[in-house]
């Protein structure tokens, strides 16, 4: 395995927002500092000189500005493409808006989340070393499987914060299936972008989160996926939580080629228009970011399926580059036990979905992840339904493993 070094040089790059164009109080008045309109008057651009020292010190204030600015162009543009189900004759799809889709899945999206120079310099440096990193495997049927996908676990500055031997068992935990490399500095300032938009949302999404990440939220890694072309994909899952603790926060950038981001409910689904749902496409775009809020990971399953004639880029052409950013947890990522095969247990979770008895009447009282999210008028939260079990379990990608499954009691939760 080749480990790239970056190079610490300037990266030029400009702040760039089509939704300040659209105009909102806030966001206009800070117009000036930032920039100018294009001659569509649909783009406002600012032309700031990047160096990795000078990005640090990218203010607050701007970017609060991008978090906003980006919220406002989704707004208007991002939706979903919903498959329903039905036991009536009826429509079996329908397009979500951006809002009727944060309703339906524990999801935000925001496009254009990191200036437009920092990401296509993220985009250059990922896509020339992606090709070089791991490719991660699974056992399944008495044989090795290689992942449809290259991946790589980034360290990031806040990681710094834990001790030794956490540190040590975040790598047990990924470094078989993942090159591990040290962050750029485009790419630590792009967790400092994102770092900033998440802990500035969290506020909106505080019924559903586990205490520590109530205050402020900081990744301290970042998980990356490169896909050379639309071959190459992830099927569906939900993430590890291994190293994260239950109801994580995932934020996962998209760079380069477009692909779709599918949502399937793994628990109880829920209802559009008095229609179950049965997946979500999100169309994803170069420098779009989709924040999976508690608890998708418990409720959801998401996949980047396969797909033909995918949306190109000018920089990595059907490459696209997928950036997970998440918070370890020490007490979590130091507590999974190991499995027979003398390896670190990986944290899962199974939720059960209520099978509807034959002839039943599907009730539109099913789980509102909205109403889970703090967000009023999604109707009443069914948590009845929603049982989340979490578990260890061997996760030998090389051999048939040792069947080693362990129940965790949540009553003993490290928090
Ligand atoms: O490529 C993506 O957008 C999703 C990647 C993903 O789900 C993962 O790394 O766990
Ligand atoms: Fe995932």
């Amino acid at each position: 395995m080749s480990q790239k070094r970056h190079s610490p040089a300037a990266v030029p790059f400009k702040l760039t927002s089509r939704a300040l164009a659209n105009g909102e109080s806030s966001a206009q008045q800070q117009q000036g500092q930032l920039g100018e309109r294009d001659s569509k008057g649909q783009t406002l651009t600012a032309q700031v000189p990047f160096t990795p020292q000078r990005a640090s010190k990218l203010s607050a204030k701007q970017l609060h500005l991008r978090g906003k600015a980006a919220c406002l162009t989704s707004k208007t543009e991002v939706t979903a493409q919903a498959k329903l189900k039905s036991p009536t004759p009826g429509p079996l799809t329908a397009t979500l808006s951006l809002s009727e889709l944060e309703e339906t899945a524990p999801v935000s999206v925001i496009e254009d989340v990191l200036p437009a120079n920092l990401a296509s310099a993220l985009l250059q440096e990922l896509s020339h070393s992606g090709p070089d990193w791991v490719r991660g495997s699974w056992w399944m049927f008495g044989k090795q499987h290689a992942a449809p996908r290259t991946s790589a676990y980034f360290t990031l500055p806040h990681a710094e914060a834990f001790d030794e031997k956490t540190a040590d068992g975040a790598a047990l935990d990924v470094s078989a299936e993942v090159s591990r490399l040290p962050a750029s500095p485009a790419l630590v300032q792009a967790a400092a972008v994102i770092d900033h938009l998440v802990s500035e949302r969290l506020t909106t999404q505080a019924a559903a989160l586990q205490p520590d990440d109530r205050a402020a939220w900081a990744s301290t890694y970042a998980l990356a996926n490169f896909y050379r072309d639309g071959q190459e994909c992830v099927g569906a899952h939900a993430d590890k939580m291994t190293l994260l603790g239950p109801r994580p926060i995932i934020a996962s950038l998209s760079l380069g080629a477009g692909r779709v981001f599918r949502l399937r409910p793994s628990a109880t689904a829920p209802l559009h228009q008095g229609r179950e749902v049965s997946f979500l496409d999100i169309q994803l775009q170069h420098n779009m970011l989709v924040i999976m809020w508690p608890p998708c990971q418990e409720a959801w399953h998401h996949e980047v399926p396969r797909s033909k004639g995918i949306q190109r880029h000018a920089i990595s052409g059907e490459g696209r580059i997928n950036l997970t950013f998440r918070r370890l947890k020490p007490a979590w990522a130091a507590r999974a036990p190991q499995c027979r095969c003398n390896q670190r247990s990986v944290m899962r979770c199974s939720s059960s979905r209520p099978k509807p008895k034959k002839g039943s009447v599907q009730s539109s009282s099913g789980p509102s992840t909205a109403s889970w999210l703090g967000r009023p008028g999604a109707g009443a939260p069914d948590r009845g339904n929603f049982q989340p079990r979490y578990y260890y379990a061997c996760d030998n990608t090389q051999g048939p493993g040792c069947g080693f499954w362990q129940e965790l009691p949540m009553q003993h939760e490290p928090g």
